[in-house]
């Protein structure tokens, strides 16, 4: 057997340094979101050593142009000598976690040994002087992007704490004018708890104001409407319309949800705000609410979660399953308490985002029971919430797909069925949901068959008998375009029943258009109107089981056939909650008033009292 060579992997610094500073990070902008971190744990970490200790950190700019340089001071914990060949000099080591990296759960929010080198994407060398907490002499560390540094002992002094000094590259301008590097602090550093100060152009600013308290404790947001909502609009810079607290049951976790003004579509990317040990880690993250939650977005605080190296996510584990979990049952559960204490702005937020509440009621039958009656639905009485349908009708029925309610809505609304469309996405799931958790509410899936009805012809007799009544019905309701059919069906209650074809319906909503528009519209309309065939009609069916239609059919005089039809025609368009045509509307006032008047007549020829 041939000797076995043992190598060690080569590792091409410049090239591995490159990777890590320029493509790991979306933008370079986060250099300064790194630099806030490591001084952020710094300071924790002195403040472990002196409980009474309050850090601070100021960001400096000086010179102009490419001449621009950046100082970020803290007074943290410092680095020692070995400190520095430990952590600064070692790519990939950090003093933050312990030996199980995994495990391990620190107060810091670094842990990858790799953030500073951030600094290389607008800087070709990092100057770090520091002074440890621990004692020992200052040092100076400064590093280039080719891999290599050098260390130096200093012959001063320095403060407790650490300066980071960066020399602008030339394409990098933008990230150290003084105005775009106020707003990233902002950004990053808004919640931070102890003061961060800018110095630029011989001004000092203050860049966090004091954080609210309901904000650390969001239970105490409800009474602070205008402060939560104005608070919102700031850090995300957009105007909302309500609010939601959050907290998880160990407190680790919590913070505000805010619900946006308008609606949002289902594929919506859904970012929110994560603040890690107050830092702002990521406005990116996705993965911490549920699915439902997409009307929302979130200004949330955390100390128990795990950011990616890059901070734009958090690790997908346990944790963030149970924190997303807890987030959901706490919007859930304020909106229940809503239902049930403010109903009215519970109503005003299903009416902003009714797929979002139906996609959470589809999952929680709770909510559902809790909200089905604020619920729009469109039916065969128009789009309406259910609350307001069932005071309509006690029976409701509901189809399954959007075909089947297109295919028996006009028969159904003839017969005045009060029909839910309920194939759109979540109806059907919600509208069984709402049938099985109330047995009490006459809610039942209507199949198409059930409607579909059993005509039978006349016999050849009825038909020769009924011949010259029929033509002159169907000839008085010409010019509506409609054809008259005379059956026998059932319900025998039903007198007449009518039904539109996708053309007829196509021409009706022409013409209703026709009626709203400008001339030279409506003689473009006009002749589109003209091209429909045969198949535009829609078609009137009389019942001849029907007592009234058996009777005016068989009357020996046609003097009242024309009006009676016509006045059966607009009825059943009232039925079917068709809009109706002014010269529709016009003939049913003539026919009223005819009516009253044969009304009289006949009273008058009886013997009755007339006017
Ligand atoms: N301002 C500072 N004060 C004290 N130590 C610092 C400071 N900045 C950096 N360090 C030290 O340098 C090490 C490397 O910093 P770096 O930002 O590269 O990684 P990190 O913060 O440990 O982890 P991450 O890559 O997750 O940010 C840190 O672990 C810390 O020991």
């Amino acid at each position: 057997m041939s000797e076995q060579q043992e190598y060690r992997f080569q590792v091409n610094l410049s090239g591995m340094i490159n990777i890590l500073s320029n493509h790991l990070y979306s933008s370079p902008k986060v250099f300064l979101r790194e630099l806030l971190q490591n001084a952020t744990d710094a300071i924790t970490a002195r403040s472990s050593m002196d409980p009474v200790y309050k850090g601070k950190v100021s960001v400096e700019i000086a010179g102009i142009g490419e001449h621009v340089t950046m100082t970020v001071e803290d007074t943290g914990i410092g680095l020692t000598e070995e400190d520095i060949h430990q952590f600064l000099a070692m790519i990939g080591h950090s003093s933050k976690v312990g030996k199980d990296f995994l495990a391990n759960e620190t107060s810091f929010i670094g842990r990858f040994g790799i953030g500073l080198l951030s600094c290389f994407m607008v800087s070709d060398e990092i100057v770090v002087l520091t002074q440890s907490a621990k004692g020992g002499p200052s040092m100076e560390w400064r590093g280039k992007p080719d891999g290599t540094y050098t260390i130096r002992k200093l012959d001063t002094q320095l403060a407790i704490g650490t300066k980071v000094y960066l020399r602008c590259k030339a394409d990098s301008v933008d990230y150290f004018e003084p105005a775009a590097v106020e707003e990233l602090l902002f950004y990053y550093g808004a919640l931070l708890p102890y003061p961060v100060t800018l110095v630029a152009g011989g001004q000092q600013k203050s860049i966090n104001a004091s954080q609210p308290v309901w904000f650390a404790e969001p239970e105490l947001a409800r009474g602070k409407r205008r402060e939560v909502l104005e608070f919102g609009s700031r850090l995300l810079a957009e105007p909302f319309e309500d609010f939601i607290p959050l907290r998880t049951a160990n407190g680790r976790t919590g913070g505000i949800a805010y619900i946006l003004p308008h609606s949002v579509n289902l594929n919506a990317r859904r970012s929110h705000k994560v603040y890690l040990k107050q830092m702002l880690v990521s406005d990116k993250a996705e993965n911490i609410l549920p699915e439902w939650a997409f009307f929302v977005k979130c200004l949330i605080w955390t100390d128990e979660l795990q950011p990616t190296a890059s901070r734009e996510h958090f690790y997908e584990d346990d944790r963030l399953q149970s924190v997303r979990d807890e987030l959901g049952e706490a919007i859930r559960d304020e909106l229940v308490r809503m239902g049930s204490l403010e109903p009215e702005r519970l109503q005003r937020i299903i009416a902003l985002h009714a797929l979002p509440m139906k996609a959470l009621a589809a999952e929680d039958a709770a909510f559902l029971n809790t909200i089905y009656k604020w619920l729009t639905f469109e039916s065969t009485y128009g789009e309406r919430t259910l609350g307001e349908l069932m005071n309509e009708k006690q029976k409701i029925y509901y189809t399954a797909t959007v075909d089947e309610y297109r295919q028996i809505t006009h028969v159904a609304a003839a017969q005045s069925l009060l029909v839910l469309n309920g194939g759109y996405i979540y109806n059907n799931q919600l509208l069984d949901g709402i049938a099985y958790l109330n047995p009490e509410l006459e809610l039942e899936r209507l199949m198409p068959e059930d409607v579909s009805l059993s005509f039978t012809d006349l016999t050849m007799e009825e038909k020769n008998s009924y011949y010259d009544m029929t033509r002159l019905a169907d000839v008085t309701l010409q010019r509506f375009r409609c054809h008259i059919q005379l059956k026998r069906f059932k319900p025998s209650e039903l007198p007449a029943l009518y039904t539109l074809s996708k053309e007829s319906s196509a021409l009706r909503s022409l013409e209703k258009a026709k009626e709203s528009s400008t001339d030279l519209l409506s003689s473009v309309l006009g002749n589109l109107g003209a091209s429909f065939g045969e198949s535009a009609y829609s078609t009137l069916y009389f019942n001849l089981n029907n007592p009234l239609i058996s009777r005016l059919f068989a009357a020996s005089s046609k003097e009242m056939l024309p009006a009676a039809v016509e006045m059966l025609y607009t009825n059943a368009l009232m039925m079917g909650h068709y809009p109706m045509s002014r010269q529709e509307l016009a003939v049913l006032n003539q026919g009223i008033v005819r009516f009253i008047d044969w009304g009289l007549s006949a009273n008058a020829g009886n013997g009755g009292t007339s006017i």
